[in-house]
């Protein structure tokens, strides 16, 4: 087992050409994920020194790829072109904390006339993260907010399914204009690419083009805000969602789990990606429970990590046919078990967002 203390030595051998120091020590080394012989970090340096922290990306891969054991490694150099959120600067470890960066106040990439930025996260495929991201917006719409949704799924983005929406976005005075659905403003990375080109995509380009989808869509207007957008991020805890959820002004993330064990394991994965970023994780929502899979799994791991547990939703076929023909459910079965559930999930979110 190859432990962070090794990882972290490690690349404090390699030295920052700027401060002289080891990249640990700069603060160059963010976000570092260290789990069965995989490393990954990224470096974020201004976009004028990338030329020269590239040689620098590629002795630290080096250095790791030396750590006997060590199977993949992975470091990231992006480029700073904004300021980040001051909350999450001071949850970086005391060494970053410590170098002279620029903080400001109110981060320049957070969207215009949003209020509030909702993840909807999972650390697994296909355990209904879109489907949650989409009937939550809707319920959150039904109560009487105006809602946003972006589908940052840069694996297999589904909005545009889940959603009956199609084209390429219209733009207006530099902007582009989310297409309108179901009572949401919605934009999907599925609409700005060719067939399957999304999957294929690595993360700087992924985040790049979620950060373009974030800050330059329409969401709203000075006179008439956005009351909050849903991110549907990519399933996962890898080094594309750690970099997305490092460059999204995120005010809170919802996590959803089948009950079985290995989903679960994932979702507590995903809890601590949010948690080394300093983004609330506002709940847990077990989806897909019932007979197949059992039930009551996520709700006990939600008490183990002291999250919220915001119910479940059963495996059901109206789900599931609402979200192949472009109908959620809870607009299709306006008032059925399904719209009560997600009901309450936005009633959480509205008190916990202070919405
Ligand atoms: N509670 C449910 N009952 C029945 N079917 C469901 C339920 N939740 C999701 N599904 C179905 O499961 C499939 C996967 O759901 P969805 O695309 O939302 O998952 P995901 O986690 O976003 O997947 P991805 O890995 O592509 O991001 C879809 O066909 C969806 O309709």
């Amino acid at each position: 087992m190859i432990d962070r203390a090794t990882v972290t030595a490690v690349l404090d051998t390699v030295i920052d050409p700027k401060s002289g120091k080891g990249l640990v020590q700069a603060g160059l080394v963010q976000g570092l994920v260290v789990e069965n012989g995989r490393a990954g970090f990224v470096v974020e340096v201004p976009s004028a020194d990338t030329a020269l922290y590239a040689p620098v990306r590629d002795q630290a891969e080096a250095a790791l790829k030396a750590i006997e054991g060590m199977e993949r490694v992975s470091v990231i150099l992006t480029a700073e072109t904004v300021v980040k959120p001051q909350r999450r600067t001071a949850s970086l470890s005391p060494q970053a904390v410590d170098q002279n960066r620029p903080k400001a106040p109110v981060p320049t990439d957070r969207p215009a006339h949003v209020k509030r930025v909702l993840a909807v996260a999972s650390g697994k495929g296909g355990v209904g993260k879109s489907t949650v991201s989409v009937n939550l917006a809707v319920a959150l719409a039904k109560r009487g907010l105006s809602v946003g949704i972006l589908d940052a799924d840069v694996y297999g983005p589904s909005m545009p399914t889940m959603l009956g929406i199609s084209g390429k976005p219209a733009y207006e005075d530099g902007q582009m204009v989310p297409h309108e659905a179901h009572g949401l403003k919605a934009m999907s990375v599925g609409l700005l690419t060719a067939g399957n080109d999304a999957m294929v995509w690595r993360g700087p380009m992924a985040s790049q083009a979620i950060t373009q989808m974030l800050t330059q869509t329409r969401w709203g207007t000075a006179e008439k805000p956005l009351d909050v957008l849903v991110v549907d991020l990519p399933p996962g805890t890898g080094d594309v969602q750690l970099t997305l959820i490092q460059k999204t002004p995120l005010d809170g993330a919802v996590i959803v789990s089948t009950p079985q064990e290995v989903a679960l394991a994932d979702a507590r994965r995903a809890h601590t990606l949010f948690e080394k970023v300093g983004v609330p994780t506002l709940g847990l929502i077990e989806n897909m429970s019932g007979d197949v899979f059992g039930r009551g799994g996520a709700e006990a791991e939600a008490a183990r990590l002291g999250v919220a547990y915001l119910g479940d939703l059963p495996l059901s076929a109206s789900v599931r046919e609402g979200g192949d023909a472009g109908v959620p459910v809870t607009v299709a079965v306006p008032f059925g078990e399904a719209a009560e559930r997600f009901d309450a999930v936005a009633a959480a979110m509205i008190e916990a967002l202070s919405l």
